[in-house]
């Protein structure tokens, strides 16, 4: 395809998921009914999307539409190009401009500050009040696409062993500072997942913010662990990697931990999926980790289209479930055990204030550290908070 032909293709996709589809499966969609396309042109098209969405307000409003054709107009001028050089209706490209098209010109220092920065209005004032100084520049960041992130499973190897192993599949990485087991993958990301490193279980992929919250949770040999949120198992995996202790997963959905036995096989680890009935019989335990759901708003260059599509009501119901998840993961914990709190958010309201609430309802716990990291790290955006039993004065 030409590169006017993979925009035309992006502008498809940008319509499908404008119209409120998700975007990897208006992408697939897309894949399916373009058999021509070849693996470069997949990629490119999907470039194109995902950089579209994570700077949608900047994009359309520079294209002077709200679609796709405005988007990808927008994102050509954003960069300083012309797009009459690609919407001129030869061969595949997108069909020339139309006269109000070319008159919503102009460039990314003309905008507002909030278009500029693709920050959905709304969510202004929560976001400045939680990163404060850094706002600018989180938002900035938010607007780029996020590095590739491989966690070293130092159960099977060392972070330099992973690295040789990667390079001889053709894939360069660098040791990341944020975590012993970080590495990041410098070229040829798209061939992780048919390596021989991936598939015999030295490496998996993870955040490093992701691990370096993992790192904190103070986990020991022989304890019991409960991810009472554990999903796909990504931070059951990363515990277990680390420490010979005993692991179990839960989730409201079991769906989401389908692929957790095979993935911990792969690892060389062993976690037992419990029910919510058997969670419940099986505590106490010596950590439980809620990684709870959440507005995604640290992760928001992975999952672009859910900065547009996260409402009022929609955060409200997420804290309320968080709120419900925190009381009910704590009287899992042991009397001494640890209680460990993470989100993927950026925001004070899913983060530090739903601490300070749990602390004034629960006076018999305290707030033992916190970690908060932002896309200005390099890494997505994560908060932990680890929480532990005061010791009463009786047993002291
Ligand atoms: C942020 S995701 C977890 C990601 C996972 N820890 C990982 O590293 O891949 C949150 C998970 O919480 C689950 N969840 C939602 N409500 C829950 C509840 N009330 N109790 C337990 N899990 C819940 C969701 O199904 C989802 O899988």
């Amino acid at each position: 395809m030409t590169p006017a032909a993979r925009i035309a293709a992006a502008i498809d996709v940008l319509d499908q998921v404008f119209a409120g589809n998700p975007a990897e499966k208006s992408l697939i969609n897309w894949a399916r009914r373009s058999r021509f396309a070849g693996s470069g042109d997949r990629a490119a098209v999907r470039d194109h999307v995902f950089d579209a969405l994570r700077n949608r307000k900047s994009y359309t409003t520079l294209g002077g539409a709200e679609n796709g054709r405005g988007a990808m107009i927008g994102a050509l001028r954003a960069n300083n190009l012309d797009p009459a050089q690609i919407f001129n209706g030869e061969g595949y490209a997108p069909s020339s401009l139309t006269p109000e098209e070319q008159a919503a010109s102009g460039n990314l220092s003309d905008l507002s500050e909030l278009v500029r920065l693709d920050c959905p209005e709304w969510l202004a004032p929560m976001l400045r009040n939680s990163l404060g100084e850094m706002f600018e520049s989180v938002c900035g960041a938010l607007k780029f696409r996020a590095p590739v992130f491989l966690r070293v499973n130092l159960r099977k190897t060392s972070r330099e062993g992973a690295l040789e192993t990667l390079l001889k599949d053709g894939i360069t990485t660098k040791p990341h500072a944020l975590s012993e087991t970080a590495l990041e993958v410098v070229e040829n990301p798209r061939k992780i997942l048919n390596s021989s490193a991936f598939r015999d279980g030295l490496v998996e992929l993870q955040d490093a913010g992701s691990q370096h919250i993992m790192d904190q949770i103070p986990v020991a040999a022989g304890q019991r662990v409960l991810d009472y949120c554990a999903g796909g198992g990504g931070k059951t995996l990363a515990m277990a990697a680390r420490e010979k202790a005993v692991f179990f997963a839960h989730d409201v959905d079991p769906s989401r931990m389908a692929d957790l036995p095979t993935r911990a096989k792969r690892a060389g680890v062993r976690v037992k999926i419990l029910s919510s009935d058997d969670a419940s019989a099986a505590a106490p335990f010596d950590v439980v980790l809620c990684d709870v759901p959440c507005s995604g708003s640290g992760a928001w260059r992975r999952s672009p289209d859910a900065k547009w599509n996260l409402t009022k009501d929609r955060l409200e119901d997420l804290i309320w479930v968080q709120d419900e998840i925190l009381q009910k993961a704590a009287t899992y914990v042991g009397q001494d055990g640890t209680l460990a709190f993470a989100t993927c958010s950026l925001l004070n309201e899913e983060n530090r204030d739903q601490i300070n609430k749990f602390l004034e309802n629960n006076s018999d716990w305290h707030l033992a550290s916190e970690t908060k990291l932002t896309p200005i790290e390099g890494c997505d955006g994560f908060y932990l908070a680890i929480l532990k039993r005061k010791i009463s004065k009786k047993t002291i």
